[in-house]
């Protein structure tokens, strides 16, 4: 018996969607650019590292605003919005996750990094991902099976499979408890004990991925962001040729991720490194309500 064939006409592309969020990443890249260098009013969030400005508002608000009224069915995961209490929920509908500012430490330090990130998920997977380095004035893009790019050109991992070869990346991150920068701190160590030939840290995990997918560097681990963070950038380094992954299968609520240019870097890593307990950003086990795949 054969199953009813299902138009492929229903297997929407997403590209309008894709072309909408690039052309509102240049304008919010404007007003981050704008108060680049002005004073800032910086108030605190979970812990003394973790900062917002008006601007992160600003342009969260603008960004949904547009979206909403182009496409009022889809839904939002904003780092502000959930900052302001909106629920962090996951569903099968059309969602956009947004970071207004990846890097707001940096921004209020004038350190040149700092991006505006912005994933799109159906069905709990991700469809596209656009990461705008503003200073650098550099976007990346990559949309599911379609390939990555930065300023429309081509984008590849390096490929690096020898772990004592690599440029890994990571963040210390906005955690300041002792269990999280004792972990943080010995897991930088080991690394740099195997050896590596470097590590690096731009303040911006949005960033920090898309130098993997350029192969400037072969390898980022994190602990402790959140989806908003990493949900973008995921999608450029597997459409560049990279691996995503977690301890497990890559499940961007977890607060863990291993992007590298090859399995068997991304394997070491995950052997190298230790985790501390974060709470999930949403729903139970991997891939369960919340979970997303990429
Ligand atoms: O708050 P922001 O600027 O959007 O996020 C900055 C950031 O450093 O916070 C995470 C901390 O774990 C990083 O991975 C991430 O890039
Ligand atoms: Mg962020
Ligand atoms: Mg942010």
């Amino acid at each position: 018996l054969h199953a009813p064939r299902t138009p492929h006409a229903a297997m929407a592309d997403w590209t309008d969607c894709l072309d909408f969020g690039i052309s509102l990443a240049k304008q919010a890249s404007e007003a981050v650019l704008t108060a680049f260098n002005r004073q800032k009013e910086v108030k605190l969030k979970s812990s003394p590292a973790d900062l917002v400005t008006e601007t992160d508002q600003r342009v969260e608000k603008m960004l949904i605003s547009a979206i909403r009224k182009r496409y009022p069915q889809h839904r939002f995961i904003g780092e502000e919005s959930v900052a302001a209490g909106e629920p962090l929920e996951l569903t099968d509908r059309p969602t956009w996750i947004i970071d207004p500012i990846d890097g707001t430490v940096n921004f209020v330090h004038r350190f040149p990094f700092v991006a505006i990130s912005i994933a799109f998920t159906v069905n709990k997977q991700t469809e596209f991902g656009i990461v705008y380095s503003c200073v650098e004035d550099k976007l990346f893009h990559a949309q599911r099976g379609r390939g990555a790019f930065l300023n429309g050109e081509p984008l590849h991992v390096s490929g690096q499979e020898d772990i004592s070869r690599c440029v890994v990346v990571t963040e210390i991150g906005a955690e300041r408890d002792d269990l999280a920068l004792s972990t943080l701190t010995s897991n930088i160590f080991r690394l740099l004990k195997l050896p590596v030939h470097g590590v690096r840290a731009l303040g911006t995990a949005a960033v920090d991925m898309c130098q993997v997918a350029t192969g400037g560097a072969d390898a980022y681990y994190h602990i402790g962001m959140h989806c908003w963070d990493i949900a973008a950038s995921a999608i450029i380094v597997k459409e560049a040729g990279g691996v995503v992954t977690d301890t497990d299968e890559f499940d961007m609520m977890s607060r863990r991720v291993i992007a590298a240019s090859s399995s068997s870097v991304a394997n070491r890593i995950s052997q190298v490194v230790r985790a501390f307990p974060c709470r999930r950003d949403c729903g139970g086990a991997p891939g369960a309500n919340g979970g997303a795949a990429l």
